[in-house]
This record gives structure tokens, C-alpha cells and sequence, in this order.
């Protein structure tokens, strides 16, 4: 088995965010059964079998944990708890942690100094390929670890590598709380739709269908995002009286600021559950 194209991975926890990982690997043809899932609700366990085709078990042992990747995605709450429970089977497996907030000093210390360590940012569009994924990699990170990570999160979406962890937290309030805040968007432009005598599936239909639109013709321009935005509004036309009205209600300012928040969050996060 080439070890590059097919890693033995654990993930320790198969929550919303494992899941979404585990299907783009699975709709890319990744050998599932080179997957094991280590999270201790039983009840998890015979979907993620049937749905993923991974190996699943309820507690860490050395036989679950023999894997090229161990990927860590339990809550950063759990994240101490879950550390210090591994580091006893680790030799050179890489861990990959996706957590929010929390610093690889940390992580490093409760793994008792393991420095095979990468930091990461992903987002749940990766279930369809589409997921981006920030990237911060230890020194201690080998070349070839460091290319089987991009090789696997390639397959699931995109791959931003930073030189600096503290982007992460910039990361993980765009792209990484990013998907909710578009959700809420086409809730928000459904609603509007409705108010003006739409029924709810059609509104629907077409927010989704429009942001979907937008934000393909966007990716695959190379046109900027502000002349395309122009192209929509014509002088004296519908669009021009939409944005007024959206930036008379200081759409730039309301999502710098949920940003700012959601980052601050990712900071405090780090600061709370680190000091432990
Ligand atoms: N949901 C998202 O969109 C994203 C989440 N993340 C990060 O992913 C991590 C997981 O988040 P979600 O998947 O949303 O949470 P989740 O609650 O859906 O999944 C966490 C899983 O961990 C399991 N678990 C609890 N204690 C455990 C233990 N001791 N050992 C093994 N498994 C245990 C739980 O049973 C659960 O299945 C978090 O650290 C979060 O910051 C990162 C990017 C995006
Ligand atoms: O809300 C959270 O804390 C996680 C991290 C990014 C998306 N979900």
C-alpha cells in the first residue's frame, strides 16, 4: 500500500467535523478501511461503519493507534483530556489536530513535548470536496508528512499553508466559521423572498442557487469580485437600490465585526483551555 496516497488514519472523535473530512475522502475514493474512528458514544458507531465503511472503536489502544496520521477532533474542552490519554502510544505518528483556538505549545506539553505536530483549520464543505483548510506545521514536521498532509486535505478541498500559527485564528472566524455565516445568509435572503410572496421552496431554490452561482462565477473569474459585483448593477436599476440599502445598514462593518468576534473567540479559547 503506498503510505502517500492511502495513509492509515485515526480520528479520535467522529463528530460533525471527522465526518465531513471522512466523506470527501470516501467520495474521492480513499480506501475507508484504512480508517479507524476512536469516540467512546457507541451510538456513532454503526453509521460511521455502513455510511463510511471506517473501522470504529471505543477507547485508545495501541493497535487503533498504529496509523501514519492521528487526527485529533474532539472539542478544544476535550482536547486536554484526550491528549494526555494519547501520548503514551505515540513514537512517530504525525498528529493532526483541527481544533479552534487551541496552540500547538499546548497541545505539545499535554502530549508530553510531541513535536510530529500540524495544527489545522478546515470547514465542513469538505463532505463535497469544497472545504478550504488552513495549515500551520511544527518545525519537528517532516518534508514527507508535511506533503502527505497536503496530499490528503487536497483531496477534500483546498489547502492554505501559513507560516504563522496565529493566522489560525484569523483562519477559523473567515473560512473555518465562514460555511454558518453563508448559511444564515441564504436563511436571511430566503426570508426576504417569502416576505415578498415567494413560497419558501422556491425562495429557497433560488438564494441557494444564487449564492452558488456567484460564488463559482467568482472562483473561476479572473475578473475581481468588485467588477463582477458591477456587473450586476445597472445605473439607476434594482441592484443599485439593494446595496444602498446594504451598505447604508453597514454590511462591511457588521461582517468585520463578526469576524473580530469569532477570532476573538478562537483567542480566548487558546487562552482559557491552554493554561491548563
Ligand atoms: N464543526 C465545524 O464546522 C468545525 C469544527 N472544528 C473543530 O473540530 C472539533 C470537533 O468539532 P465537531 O466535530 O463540530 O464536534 P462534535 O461534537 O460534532 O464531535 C466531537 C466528537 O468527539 C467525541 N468525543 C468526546 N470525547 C471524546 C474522547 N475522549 N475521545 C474520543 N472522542 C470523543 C464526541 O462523542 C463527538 O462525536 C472541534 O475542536 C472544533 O473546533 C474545526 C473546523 C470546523
Ligand atoms: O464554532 C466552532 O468553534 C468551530 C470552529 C470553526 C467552526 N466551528
Amino acid at each position: 500500500m503506498n503510505t502517500l496516497a492511502s495513509p492509515r488514519i485515526a480520528f479520535i472523535g467522529g463528530g460533525n467535523m471527522a465526518q465531513a473530512l471522512m466523506t470527501g475522502l470516501q467520495q474521492r475514493a480513499f480506501p475507508m478501511q484504512q480508517i479507524t474512528v476512536i469516540d467512546p458514544d457507541t451510538g456513532k458507531h454503526a453509521q460511521l461503519q455502513s455510511a463510511l465503511g471506517v473501522r470504529t472503536s471505543q477507547a485508545l489502544s495501541a493497535e487503533v493507534l498504529d496509523a501514519e496520521i492521528i487526527v485529533l477532533a474532539v472539542k478544544p474542552q476535550q482536547l486536554k483530556l484526550v491528549a494526555e490519554s494519547l501520548a503514551p502510544y505515540l513514537q512517530s505518528q504525525l498528529i493532526i489536530s483541527v481544533a479552534a483556538g487551541i496552540r500547538t505549545s499546548d497541545l505539545s506539553r499535554w502530549l508530553n513535548d510531541y513535536k510530529t505536530l500540524i495544527r489545522t483549520m478546515p470547514n465542513t464543505p469538505a463532505q463535497i470536496q469544497a472545504g478550504v483548510t488552513g495549515v500551520f506545521a511544527l518545525p519537528g514536521v517532516s518534508e514527507v508528512q508535511r506533503q502527505l498532509t497536503d496530499h490528503v486535505l487536497q483531496a477534500v478541498g483546498d489547502v492554505v499553508w501559513l507560516t504563522e500559527e496565529t493566522q489560525l485564528d484569523a483562519v477559523t472566524a473567515i473560512s473555518g466559521s465562514g460555511p454558518a455565516y453563508v448559511f444564515l445568509l441564504i436563511e436571511a435572503l430566503t426570508d426576504a423572498g417569502v416576505a415578498l410572496g415567494l413560497d419558501k421552496s422556491q425562495a429557497l431554490q433560488l438564494s441557494i442557487a444564487t449564492f452558488k452561482g456567484a460564488s463559482l462565477l467568482a472562483a473561476a473569474s479572473s475578473t475581481p469580485v468588485a467588477t463582477l459585483r458591477e456587473q450586476v448593477t445597472s445605473k439607476g436599476g434594482t441592484t443599485e437600490q439593494g446595496l444602498l440599502s446594504l451598505n447604508q445598514h453597514h454590511i462591511h462593518a457588521i461582517m468585520q465585526h463578526a469576524a473580530q468576534q469569532a477570532a476573538n473567540r478562537a483567542k480566548t479559547l487558546g487562552d482559557e483551555l491552554g493554561g491548563q
